[in-house]
Order: structure tokens, then C-alpha cells, then sequence
């Protein structure tokens, strides 16, 4: 992604070839800063404060932990207490297990002295695939939106709904749910989204917005309980979100409020896709509403907010009275049924065991054939 003219992934390899370099999204839309990541702490820190967020970029995260974690101390009691640090900083996006699973399964075959170059390059390995798969589910998810447009009247503008981020953002680049929106826009299409603004973090007034407008795609910002409104009013030709983690038969699991995204589209027949990448799906979860952990964080999150004031300087402001209680779960399981279909760097499919299976199909089973 280009800001100021500078090509940018969200994460990358830092110049003296030991450390990583990350955007620090608690930053954006503010201010545009790069923060240094070189040891195990300063990776774990990154992902608990949501320095780095979205599933994907979490799993190259946690993949580059385990690397620095690697070049301080390349034993097997390092490896499996790097891996236990990282895995508890966030529990929801299922990627983050992915990754950390396939480093520590590679890294187990090889002798201490060969594990840091190892680490190093299967995390650049791990990041350069998320940047072909997002690509992937751009092309993929095009193919939707030129159909929804051939439908509109005399090429009528295309009215998207999102929440929260799942643009170049959430990913090393591109995207999940946004890739197929700045394919459409660069070719042409006439596209606007509605953004939910994502209480409590505000992901998508802070992130998507910033993205959007720096792409240039038209854009606007809504509070989160006025898509039920927009969709009643037929403002609204499609849905299109990201996932965290998705089930074997295709519950989607995602930031909280898109379940009551995904009831309002059902009740007005309104397209609800989910795109996502093959480490977002859980195989051995099937019932995403009982079997998906669901991260709850800190109640300041609800509390408080932050925001810039008018002499610029960034503040944070309470919401709430002292003394009442506050809850933040941070994600929603939206039951398959509710999804349209799901979108992946393999083709598009319906939400369910069968439709997965169709792009998957080595993930058969004895119990699923
Ligand atoms: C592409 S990552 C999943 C996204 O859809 C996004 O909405 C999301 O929930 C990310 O959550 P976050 O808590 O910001 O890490």
C-alpha cells in the first residue's frame, strides 16, 4: 500500500536484518509512525495492545516472535515458552495458532545452531504468502462485485457495508474484505462504502476510513447500529467483512456487532460475504457460537475513548459514570446461515462444511466424506 508516495507493508524485516519493523496502528488515523520490534516481550507486547492487528498480521506477528525469540535463545525450552507467551496475547483470531504451529512443528526438526535463519525466513515465507493470498480473495471477490454492478441500473453507484478493518491494515497487504473493494475501484466501478464505526476500538472510523481515503475510494462513516436503517432504505447492495476465525461448517467468527450486521442483511436480502484466508479456518471447531473463544479486554476500552483534540494533540475522555460496570467482548459468531458465501484466495463457496470441503477437499475426512 503507497502512503506518501512510499510503498509499505505493515510489517517487514528492519534494516539490520535482526529486528521488525511494524506501522503502529494505535496511532492512525493521527499520526503515521513505525515502531521496532526486537525481542520476544516487545512482539507480545505489539499484538496485546493491538499495536499490530487482524488476523492475519497477528499470525506474521506471532511468526516473527518466535524468530526473535530464536535469535536469543534457540533451545527447545525458549522455542516452547516463546510459543505459550505468544499464543495467550490474543486468543480469538485462530491465524495466530497457525502460525506459531507451523514454526514450532519446522523449527523442532532442526538443530539449535540452524533454528534463527530458519525462523527468519519461514516468517517472510509466511508474510510474502499473505500478500498472494489477500491478492487472491481480491480477484476472487471481484468477480461478485461486477456481478452486483452489471445488475445495477445504468452503472448506478455500488453501495458496500463493512465493519471494523479488514483491509491492507489487518493483513501484511491487501487485505481480506477490502481487496475485492480497491480492485473494483481501481477498475473503474463506482463504489462506495459505509463504515461502521466499530466501538470500541473504533477499527473502522480510525483504520478502514484512513485506508479508504488514502486509496481513494468514496467513503462513509456511520455509527454501528445504522445499518439496519441503510438496509431497509435499500442503501445497501451487499456486505462484505472480514473473520477471525472461521468453523468447518462455517459460523464466522469477527468483531463484535457483525452478527446483528448479518441478522439486518437477512431480513432485508441483502448479500452478506465473508472473505477470508485458508489460516483463518479452524478445522477442528464445527459450532463457532459454543466452540470459539471469545477474547473479552480491558473494560477502559468501553469506558474511554481517544481521539484527537482541536489543538491537535491526542486525548483520551471518559464516557462512562464512575462506578457502573462495563463489559467488552470483543467478537461475535455469525451462525453459517446467515452468510452468503465466503470468499477465499481458492474461489468462492457456501458457508458450509461441504462448500469449504469444495475448495479444500485434502481437508476430507473419514468423519466429513
Ligand atoms: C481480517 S482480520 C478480521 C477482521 O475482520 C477484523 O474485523 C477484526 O475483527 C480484527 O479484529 P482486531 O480486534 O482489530 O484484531
Amino acid at each position: 500500500m503507497n502512503i506518501d508516495g512510499k510503498a509499505y507493508r505493515t510489517i517487514w524485516l528492519a534494516d539490520d536484518g535482526r529486528s521488525v519493523e511494524v506501522i503502529d496502528q494505535t496511532r492512525l488515523p493521527h499520526a503515521f509512525a513505525v515502531r521496532r520490534l526486537a525481542t520476544l516481550p516487545q512482539a507480545a507486547d505489539a499484538i496485546r495492545t493491538m499495536v499490530v492487528r487482524g488476523a492475519p498480521l497477528i499470525g506474521a506477528t506471532g511468526a516473527y516472535g518466535l524468530a526473535l525469540a530464536m535469535a536469543e535463545d534457540p533451545t527447545d525450552a525458549m522455542l516452547d515458552r516463546a510459543y505459550a507467551i505468544l499464543l495467550q496475547t490474543r486468543p480469538t483470531a485462530v491465524n495466530l495458532r497457525w502460525a506459531l504451529d507451523d514454526l514450532r512443528d519446522r523449527l523442532r526438526q532442526l538443530p539449535p545452531d540452524k533454528r534463527r535463519a530458519a525462523a527468519f525466513a519461514r516468517a517472510a515465507a509466511i508474510c510474502d504468502e499473505d500478500v498472494a493470498i489477500c491478492r487472491a480473495i481480491g480477484d476472487n471477490g471481484l468477480r461478485l462485485i461486477r456481478d452486483i454492478a452489471a445488475r445495477k441500473p445504468g452503472g448506478a453507484r455500488i453501495n458496500a457495508l463493512t465493519h471494523c478493518n479488514a483491509g491492507w491494515l489487518a493483513t501484511v497487504d491487501w487485505g481480506t474484505a477490502l481487496a475485492p473493494i480497491y480492485r473494483a475501484h481501481d477498475e473503474g466501478t463506482p463504489i462506495h462504502v459505509w463504515v461502521d464505526e466499530t466501538r470500541p476500538r473504533n477499527q473502522g472510523a480510525s483504520l478502514t476510513a484512513f485506508e479508504l481515503g488514502r486509496h481513494g475510494v468514496p467513503h462513509t462513516v456511520i455509527a454501528d447500529n445504522v445499518g439496519g436503517h441503510l438496509m431497509q432504505h435499500g442503501m445497501v447492495d451487499f456486505c462484505i467483512v472480514g473473520t477471525d476465525r472461521t468453523t468447518r461448517r462455517g459460523d464466522v467468527c469477527n468483531k463484535i456487532g457483525t452478527y446483528l450486521k448479518a441478522l439486518a442483511a437477512h431480513d432485508n436480502g441483502v448479500p452478506f460475504y465473508v472473505a477470508l484466508p485458508y489460516p483463518t479456518i479452524d478445522w477442528a471447531l464445527s459450532d463457532g457460537v459454543r466452540e470459539i473463544p471469545i477474547e473479552q479486554r480491558d473494560g477502559r476500552e468501553v469506558s474511554h475513548i481517544t481521539g484527537r483534540t482541536e489543538s491537535g494533540a491526542c486525548a483520551e475522555v471518559a464516557l462512562v459514570p464512575d462506578g457502573s460496570d462495563v463489559a467488552n467482548y470483543a467478537f461475535d459468531v455469525t451462525p453459517a446461515r446467515l452468510v452468503t458465501a465466503l470468499i477465499t484466495e481458492r474461489g468462492v463457496c457456501p458457508a458450509s462444511e461441504a462448500g469449504l470441503l469444495s475448495l479444500y477437499p485434502e481437508r476430507r475426512t473419514r468423519h466429513s466424506a
